[in-house]
């Protein structure tokens, strides 16, 4: 039975480990990623399942810090069943279900494992026949942390593991937000429209331009770093130009999009983005008198080629309204995109802390008010059952369970599905890892689980 007294154990250790679940479908799930790399002998007893295994390292994870690669060169897992389910509860399986395109974006209070359950999430949906690209706006990256492999470069990368294509993209909206104040500072300005060109708002550079583009760079519009970012990632998906090494029928077979994004204060600027941008436009379009109406025909005259690429070659010859409307409808199938239903979620992650759930709350309260799907709260690091907790776990399990008891007695949140995610003692790091993170989720609440050394 997992007790406190385990030690905490990391997956990098790679000593001989014991995995405690309710079933061996945990076991099995480690040992097939683990199988393709290694040469396996299972033996099974009753409720063991032991694994010898000697290592057979592919020459693609050589020199990568992998912890199949750390295994010393024969290793024994030992599985055993502990606990028996209790209940069944929705897991991440529910959002396997179906081929049409779905957009899930994980937000949540700084540090409660968004990173690590959406990194999950996606690999779950790779796992399961979608194809998958996981985004990550957060400026804090932790992408290439979570799955143990370098994701850097603001393109897309293929994630090495999972059985279908999973792929990375990691968008530093801050970068984007550093180039374009420094553009704006070089060139007399002329280089924020080139950037922004780069990020299919050419036209919202005109348009800041005419708006003294300093002062605004200065106070910036709520969410515009974010929007940046997201904007890029949408040209991605849609101009098969910008993905050099994608043909167009690959980048649109994805079926799955995870956004990883960052801390709550951030989504909630950008969910109000598409809205003060349209607000802004329209106002601008109402506005715009004969003079500027001109002087924007000759800037699109001269467009560049970005240009083309986002509107359209034969679009080049319409006039600045119009093309100025064209960015409006853009900005609000964008707002469209936050709240369709049939496409999109809003997933709340959170931990068992009465802080972070009052912060789940009024973020439930402000993506409703937003009219954004959300349907589901992922409670995180929830301690896993144990027949003997020391003082700590006994007062830390108190606290997770008075916090939870207000989840259920929150006008916002109680409605929401719940999805229970335990504690670990081992860091999520690396595909099998977040497999393991993902299938543990689905299973059931308060099962007994954990990972630790048997040396
Ligand atoms: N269920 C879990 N059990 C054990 N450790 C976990 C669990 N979930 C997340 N962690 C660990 O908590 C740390 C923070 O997780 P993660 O980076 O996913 O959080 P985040 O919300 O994305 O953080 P940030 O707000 O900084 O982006 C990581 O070290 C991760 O491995």
């Amino acid at each position: 039975m997992a007790s406190c007294s385990s030690s905490a154990t990391n997956l990098t250790s790679f000593k001989p480990m014991a995995i405690l679940g309710n079933n061996n479908r945990y076991a099995n799930s480690l040992a097939s990623h683990v199988a393709p790399f290694l040469k396996i002998k299972p033996s099974f007893s009753s409720s063991f399942l032991s694994l010898s295994v000697t290592r057979k390292t592919p020459r693609k994870f050589q020199g990568r810090d992998s912890f199949v690669l750390k295994m010393r060169n024969v290793i024994c897992l030992r599985v055993r069943s502990v606990a028996a389910p209790t209940e069944s509860v929705a897991g991440f399986d529910e959002m396997v279900a179906g081929t049409q395109r779905k957009y899930y974006m994980l937000g949540g209070k700084g540090g409660v494992g968004k990173t690590s359950c959406a990194a999950s999430l996606a690999v779950k949906f790779a796992n399961n026949g979608h194809p998958t690209l996981v985004v990550s706006t957060d400026p804090a990256h932790s992408l290439s942390d979570s799955f143990a492999q370098d994701l850097t470069g603001g393109t897309l990368v293929p994630v090495e593991g999972p059985f279908s294509p999973l792929f990375a993209l990691e968008i530093n909206p801050e970068k984007a937000r550093e180039e374009f104040r420094s553009a704006s500072q070089t060139n007399g300005g002329t280089g924020v429209k080139d950037f922004m060109d780069g990020m299919g708002l050419g036209l919202i550079a005109d348009q800041l331009g005419e708006l003294k583009l300093g002062e605004l760079l200065d106070t910036p519009p709520p969410g515009l770093d974010e929007a940046i970012a997201i904007s890029k990632a949408c040209l991605m998906l849609k101009l098969e130009s910008v993905i050099q090494f994608l043909e167009s029928q690959e980048y649109n077979m994805f079926t799955r999009i995870v956004f990883d994004t960052a801390p709550t204060g951030h989504t909630l600027r950008l969910l109000s983005l598409p809205d003060f941008l349209d607000a802004s436009i329209g106002k601008i379009l109402k506005e715009m008198d004969m003079l500027i109406c001109m002087k924007l025909k000759q800037k699109i005259s001269s467009a560049t080629s970005a240009i083309k690429s986002v509107f359209g070659q034969e679009d080049n010859r319409q006039d600045a309204a119009d093309k100025l409307e064209r960015l409006r409808e853009r900005m609000i199938k964008v707002r469209e995109l936050f709240r369709d239903t049939t496409s999109t979620e809003f997933v709340i992650v959170t931990i068992p802390t009465v802080m972070a759930i009052s912060e789940s709350s009024r973020l439930c309260a402000s993506l409703k008010k937003e009219s954004v799907p959300v349907k589901r709260l992922v409670v995180n690091q929830i301690l896993p059952q144990s027949a003997s907790d020391c003082k700590f776990c006994a007062m830390k399990r108190k606290d997770q369970t008075r916090a939870i008891s207000m989840i259920q007695d929150d006008p916002e949140l109680s409605s929401l599905t719940m999805i229970q995610a335990p504690l670990v003692d081992v860091e999520i790091r690396g595909v099998p890892a977040l497999q393991f993170l993902g299938d543990i989720v689905s299973a059931v609440p308060n099962v007994a689980i954990s990972l630790f050394s048997l040396a």
